[in-house]
Order: C-alpha cells, then structure tokens, then sequence
C-alpha cells in the first residue's frame, strides 16, 4: 500500500528522535516534521519529546537548537562516493569509515538512553550511525527520502526500515522490488510558513526601496551554499536581465564579496534594482511571494516549495549530483511546461533566451506557475506525520 491509510489515532506523548541534515534539503524535511507533530499533539493536548541528531558542522547544528529543539551529535564520515576503486581507498575516506563504528557507538547510546516510539532519519551520512542504532535498539526506523532515488544514507538503512516515505511517485518502480511493501508517498515536506510570505514585508526586510515595482522580480538562488555556475551565469547577464526586472540574487555567503565589486561598475540606475545576499533567512517567504521567477538549482526541497507556490522557475541543475538527480528533477517539470531545464553547458545567452519571454509575458508566467503547481504536495508534512504516528501504533 503505498498512499497513507486512514488518520492514526493521536497519543498523548509521543518520543522521537530524527536524525538527519548537512544541507537545507536534509534538515528541513526533519524540522518541518517535528513542528507538524508538535501541533498535532498539542491539538489533543499532547506533548512531543524529541531529540534531533546530527554533526556539529551541519546545518541542523545551527537549525534545531534555534527552534528550541534538543541537539546531540555523534561523529560520523563522509563517504565519498567514487567509480574508481583507488579514489573509494583514499585516505579521507579510509579516515571516515574508521568514523563510522564510533558514531554507531555513540548512537545506541542515545537512542537506548532516549526510548524513542519512532526514530526518523531523513538522510546525509549523519543519518546512518543513529539509524542503525534504531535498529539495534529494536525502536522502529521511518525513512524519508526527498529524491526520486534513495540517497546513499537511505540505501545503507532501508533495509532496517519499518516504513520508507516517498516523495514522488515516480521512485516507487525505482525501488528495489523488496523495497515496495515499505514504501508510502508523502511528498516532501516544506516549512509551512514557506506558503504565507507577503511581497511588502521582503522589501522591507531587505532594503528593496529602490525595486522598480512596474516591472516583475526575479530571485536567483544556487542553495545554502550559492553556486558558482548560477553566479556566474546571471553576473555576465545582469545588465539585460536588470533592463527588465528586479533581481535578488542568493548567491552563498562565500561570494558576495567577488560580486559586489562587480555591481560597483553597473549604472547606479540598475544597481538599485539589484539585490545580492549570501543567503536568505527567516525573510525567504517574503522573497519567495515577492518572486515572479526564480532562477535556481534544481535540489528536491527548493522543487518542493515552488511547485508548492507555483512559481515559474529557469532550472540550472547541480551536474554532478548523485546520478544526476537534479537534472532529472528539472526536466520532470519542463516536461509537462512547469518549468524551463538548463542542462549541459549554460551560458548568459540561454539565461537570457529562457527567462526572455517569461519576463515580458505575465499570461507565460501565469500558465507556468499554474503547471507547476499541479506538483506541488503542501500535505507532504501532514502525509509523514501519519506515517510517523501509524508506526509508533502498530509498535
Ligand atoms: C549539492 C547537493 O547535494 N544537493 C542536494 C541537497 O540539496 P540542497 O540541500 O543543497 O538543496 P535543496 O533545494 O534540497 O534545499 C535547500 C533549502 O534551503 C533553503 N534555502 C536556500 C538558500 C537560502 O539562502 N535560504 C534558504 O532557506 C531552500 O529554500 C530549501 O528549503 O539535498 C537535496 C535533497 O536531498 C538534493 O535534491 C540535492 O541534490
């Protein structure tokens, strides 16, 4: 069966630990599950205890206890993944691995120390460790996986999983066929506050004073960590995209430096419609509503939210994501007209020849948004706290 079933019953408390993160796509999903079960509880007049692990140097470590959410760490090693069998033996990785058995270790400490009703692991190496000490504990393990293929982290636990919640259903027919029974699709769970920005509070935070609002704003984002590509691309095009919009440009906090000597040499009259920042905080709703096209990586949780907006969106997939995952991303939604997919070599003259007509034709942009939003799953929190809740029951 792989829709969620009828609504499980609400306990009164309910134990969990997740364990997840590194990056935005891995993190969110957790934190966005652990809000969405906190308020069903609360509804009943129920309290969640939950207990997230992760690294140090993950996003979590910054996420969670900024949402007043209990934090520990275990070590753990990135494994990098390689074809060639020297690269897989490479010192960093043989020091890694060595990691491994010690954050198991740390773990099973944990989670027998905790007793969780369900641990929930949504992927990045951090996952691994806590997730197989679920297993040893006997606590039942609930995966989530944000791409259309199980991340490595997923693959090492699947087979310890009680459930395995999906994202899309087109992962179901790439599931290992023993896999299938586990399997449930969620969607892919986004920050609800995601869905109710407000255009006039991101000028605000953000200083926009200067936006032309006559003409339409596109935000460029390449990730927490910015992308290079993206930067690069949209800085040879700044001076034809800023003759027709608004540009916010998210562009990793590494490399707002580099561009803001760039913009110094834009005419004053254009620079004031440009907008560059490292990374967009708790004002991301507002840049998002704001938004009339978004020029960006194609990662599972930035498709998530704007397929959830509807926004028009240019594609420029990471190319050397796990089995080009991204690029696979964007061209599901080009394929259907929700989306434009720059894949291969990207240029400022294909940015310009794809956002071109979506600038200046608002009725493009509407019937794009329109597409896009036929993908999007707003539930996908509600979906994975059933899972969660129907697990815990059934244990
Ligand atoms: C390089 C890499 O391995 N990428 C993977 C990573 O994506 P990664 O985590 O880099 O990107 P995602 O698109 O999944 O998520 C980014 C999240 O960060 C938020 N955000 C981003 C920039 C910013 O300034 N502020 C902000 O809040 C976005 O709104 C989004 O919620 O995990 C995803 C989910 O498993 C995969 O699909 C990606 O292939």
């Amino acid at each position: 069966m792989n829709t969620p079933s009828a609504i499980p019953p609400v306990p009164t408390s309910f134990r969990l630990i997740v364990t997840g993160g590194g990056t935005g796509g891995h993190t969110y999903p957790a934190l966005t599950a652990i809000r969405t079960l906190q308020a069903r509880l609360a509804a009943g007049g129920g309290a969640l205890d939950v207990l997230w692990i992760g690294t140090e140097e993950g996003l979590e470590a910054r996420v969670a206890p900024a949402e007043g959410i209990a934090f520990d760490t275990v070590v753990t090693g990135k494994i990098r993944r390689s074809s060639n069998p020297l690269k897989m033996a490479s010192p960093a990785n043989v020091r890694d691995m060595a990691r491994v058995p010690l954050g198991v270790a740390q773990a099973r400490r944990i989670v027998s120390g905790f007793r969780p009703d369900v641990v929930l692991a949504t992927g990045g190496y951090v996952a691994v460790p806590a997730g197989l000490a679920a297993r040893m504990c006997k606590r039942p393990l609930v995966l989530h996986e944000q791409t259309v293929r199980l991340g490595l982290a997923n693959r090492k636990l699947a087979g310890s999983a009680a459930r395995i919640a999906l994202s899309s259903d087109s992962s179901l027919a790439l599931l290992p066929e023993q896999l299938r029974p586990l399997a449930v699709v969620t969607g892919n769970p986004i920050r609800p506050e995601v869905l109710s920005g407000h255009p006039d509070k991101a000028v605000d935070a953000l200083n926009l004073y200067g936006f032309e609002r006559g003409l339409p704003t596109v935000y460029v984002t390449g990730g927490a960590q910015g992308s290079q590509q993206i930067n690069d691309v949209v800085r040879d095009a700044l001076p034809w995209l800023l003759e027709r919009a608004n540009v916010i440009h998210q562009c990793g906090p590494a490399n707002v430096e580099p561009l803001r000597r760039h913009v110094a040499s834009l005419h004053p009259g254009l620079a004031a419609r440009y907008h560059l920042t490292g990374f967009v905080g708790p004002e991301l709703p507002d840049v998002l509503a704001l938004a009339d096209l978004v020029v960006s990586r194609s990662g599972a949780g930035t498709l998530a939210e704007l397929t959830a907006l509807g926004k028009p969106a240019v594609f420029i997939p990471l190319a050397t994501s796990a089995g080009n995952e991204q690029a696979h991303n964007a061209r599901h939604l080009e394929e259907s007209g929700a989306a434009v997919a720059l894949i291969g070599e990207v240029t400022a003259d294909r940015l310009v020849a794809a956002a071109g007509p979506l600038l200046t034709d608002p009725a493009r942009r509407a019937a794009m948004a329109e597409r896009a939003r036929a993908h999007g799953r707003p539930d996908a929190a509600d979906r994975l706290v059933d899972v969660l809740l129907s697990v815990a029951a059934r244990s």
